[in-house]
């Protein structure tokens, strides 16, 4: 597969308030083409609202986020997946009663010349063209490893093959950045492998950006490039993981503690 060319995304001072409430305070980090970028943080640290703005569901209150050429702050959520931004959700956002297929199959929506989903005059244009898209599902649900439930209800599945389906629509939409929020969230031990698999292998095969908001550190340590640690809104820390890892305030802010009584961190822990 032809690599495409990747724009860096580039946000800068990237401030959000909500009432009373300084959730992202002048954040900058760069997702350079073809790397994994993580953003991590306690609750309540800003990731989510961060991963709102680039997605376009929340609008900044100041500070800009570039993507090559375009400002991504004023444009709404149809916009930026135009540009070529898939993300998935933290919750499971799949439709239960459609088969996996379908599910899929949404993900090409914007790549469709006719727009299969209000089409009502099936043309022959439009059935070679949806056969087009088919094939181009079977071939994602197969590198995700979902191909076996392609025609099964989505409903009945497990957690771990849900969350794989939902990446797999994020790729039908052949993103060049993905953003992925918490993507083993609730996982197991053997989902969250599979998961790391499959994160890894996008970047190496499909050669896009990739954009992690993730509380798993031993995760965030496989697979990330580069790191960004976020705690009150603030950005205080970003580098390579094994030396974010060892930041005394990184520590601090995940354990509360001073940084003499502590030696590395787990960080999936939850702030007290
Ligand atoms: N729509 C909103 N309205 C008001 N306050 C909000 C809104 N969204 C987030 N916040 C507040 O902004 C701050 C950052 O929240 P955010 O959800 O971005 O953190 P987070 O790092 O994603 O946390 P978690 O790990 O729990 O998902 C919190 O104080 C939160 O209460």
């Amino acid at each position: 597969m032809s690599t495409p060319r990747i724009p860096e995304l580039v946000v800068s001072d990237l401030t959000v308030k909500f009432a009373g409430i300084t959730a992202l305070d002048a954040v900058g980090f760069t997702v350079a083409p073809g790397t994994i970028h993580a953003v991590i943080g306690p609750n309540g640290a800003g990731k989510s609202t961060c991963f709102n703005v680039l997605s376009g569901v929340y609008r900044a209150t100041s500070g800009s986020v570039r993507f090559g050429e375009h400002e991504l702050t004023k444009l709404p959520p149809h916009k930026i997946a135009h540009l070529g931004m898939a993300r998935t959700f933290q919750n499971i956002a799949l439709s239960k009663l459609m088969s996996v297929e379908n599910n899929i199959m949404i993900g090409r929506h914007r790549l469709t010349r006719s727009g299969f989903l209000t089409a009502g005059l099936r043309l022959p244009l439009n059935r070679r063209e949806e056969r087009d898209h088919r094939a181009r599902v079977r071939e994602i649900a197969a590198f995700v490893g979902v191909s076996e439930y392609l025609a099964a209800p989505t409903g009945m599945l497990p957690y771990g093959v849900l969350k794989r389906i939902e990446l797999a629509r994020a790729l039908a939409m052949e993103p060049i950045l993905l953003m992925l929020d918490e993507p083993v969230a609730g996982m197991n031990g053997g989902e969250r492998r599979r998961m790391a698999e499959v994160i890894k292998a996008v970047q190496e095969d499909l050669g896009i950006s990739i954009l992690l908001v993730e509380h798993d550190m031993g995760m965030v340590m496989q697979l990330a490039d580069q790191v960004t640690v976020l705690d009150f809104g603030k950005r205080i820390a970003s580098g390579p993981p094994a030396e974010v890892q060892q930041n005394p305030e990184v520590i601090r802010a995940y354990l509360g503690v001073s940084d003499e009584n502590a030696t590395g961190v787990s960080m999936d822990k939850e702030r007290a």
